[in-house]
């Protein structure tokens, strides 16, 4: 394992991930820092079909809805939260929101990464920051991920995967979680 700046700090690696590309980019996340990971679940997980799944994430974001969350996690153990989700319809995932919502992160760093399908992040780390406004939110990592929409799911192997972890050490250097 890598040597951490932060020694001593206790790392959280939270995800939200669908066809899990962004799960791929939290363990690349934890080979560098260690840390324990934490994949979101739903009290009412989201419909497989694609199209539902999106018309069922529109309708969230539209009412504001907060999806409860089945997962739990004692939060003060932690000092360092990584927070990573992919796009959808250029937001924050809604279920990430719950997360962001129901947990009080004062004080702690979050750093935010990002899958999408070419787009982008779109507001979804200034999102973040409106949600904790009392951490120390780093720079984002954003890299593109699938494009379900037209059948490609999981890309995060070969020569993307090999990238990608170069990238993500390359960040976590930059806002100095590592040497
Ligand atoms: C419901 C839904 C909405 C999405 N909306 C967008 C979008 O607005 N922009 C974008 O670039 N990608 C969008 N995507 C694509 C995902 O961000 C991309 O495939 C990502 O890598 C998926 O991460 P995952 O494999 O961890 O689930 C969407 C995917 C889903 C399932």
């Amino acid at each position: 394992q890598q040597p951490s700046t932060l020694a001593g700090k206790k790392i959280l690696i939270v995800y939200l991930t669908r066809t899990k590309n962004t799960f791929a980019v939290a363990q690349m996340i934890q080979k560098n820092v260690g840390g324990t990971l934490l994949g979101l679940e739903l009290v009412k997980p989201y419909p497989e079909n694609y199209r539902q799944h999106v018309a069922q994430m529109v309708q969230e974001n539209r009412d504001n809805y907060l999806p409860p969350l089945k997962t739990r996690v004692d939060m003060e153990k932690y000092d360092i939260v990584f927070v990573g989700f992919p796009t959808w319809d250029m937001k924050i995932p809604p279920p990430m929101k719950s997360f962001l919502k129901q947990y009080d992160l004062k004080g702690k760093t979050i750093a935010p990464f990002n899958t999408n399908a070419g787009y982008g992040v779109g507001s979804g780390f200034e999102t973040v920051k409106e949600f904790c406004p009392d951490s120390k939110v780093l720079e984002g990592y954003s890299t593109t991920g699938g494009i379900e929409r037209d059948g490609v799911l999981f890309v995060m192997k070969g020569e993307k995967e090999t990238r990608t972890s170069a990238e993500v050490r390359e960040w976590l250097q930059k806002i100095k979680v590592i040497h």
